[in-house]
């Protein structure tokens, strides 16, 4: 049922979000405007997602990212926030993200502290990283979406 729209295919401008994916969590997140977040089926499964993630004309990363209110922290706004599997030397702000969903993780949740949500975020990379090895999964990485892919 969550699977429905998958893969999803997305891109936007990165843009600045309440600054707590670096500072609380340790782990960055590229966040959407809002007219991509309302973009979106609206029977689209809030959650935690894995596919791939490119930033103007870069190559192509794996990517984890969460849809959805943060229960964590209440948002009042719906996100889509990209955490990109690679170590970055500096911010992309302003620049075209482009996005696949390709698989569903888990729902969104709430946790006692601070070190569960994180420690939740480490293993949802983990299990990206693997999920994204598989074929199916590597036919997306493939499709012509991406810029300069060949
Ligand atoms: C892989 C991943 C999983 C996440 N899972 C949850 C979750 O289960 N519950 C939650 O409240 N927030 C979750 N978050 C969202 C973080 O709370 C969010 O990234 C953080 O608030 C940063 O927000 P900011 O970009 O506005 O600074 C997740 C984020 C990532 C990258
Ligand atoms: N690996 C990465 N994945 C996502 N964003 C990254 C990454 N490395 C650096 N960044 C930068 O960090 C910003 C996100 O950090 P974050 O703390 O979530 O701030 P914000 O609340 O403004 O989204 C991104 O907009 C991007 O410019
Ligand atoms: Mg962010």
């Amino acid at each position: 049922m969550s699977q429905k729209h998958l893969p999803f295919f997305l891109e936007g401008e990165v843009v600045k979000g309440f600054g707590r994916g670096s500072k609380d969590l340790g782990c960055p997140t590229a966040n959407y405007p809002l007219e991509v977040v309302q973009s979106l089926p609206e029977d689209l499964e809030p959650g935690v997602y894995y596919g791939w993630a490119q930033i103007d004309k870069s190559e192509i990363y794996k990517m984890v990212a969460n849809i959805g209110w943060c229960p964590f922290y209440q948002n009042k706004q719906m996100s889509v926030e990209t955490h990109v599997m690679h170590k970055f030397d500096s911010d992309f702000y302003g620049s075209n993200l482009k996005v696949s969903l390709v698989g569903y993780l888990r729902g969104e949740k709430n946790f006692n502290s601070l070190d569960d949500l994180i420690e939740a975020i480490k293993q949802d990379i983990n299990n990206a990283d693997e999920a994204l090895e598989l074929p199916e999964a590597q036919l997306v990485k493939n499709n012509t979406f991406f810029v300069n892919n060949v």
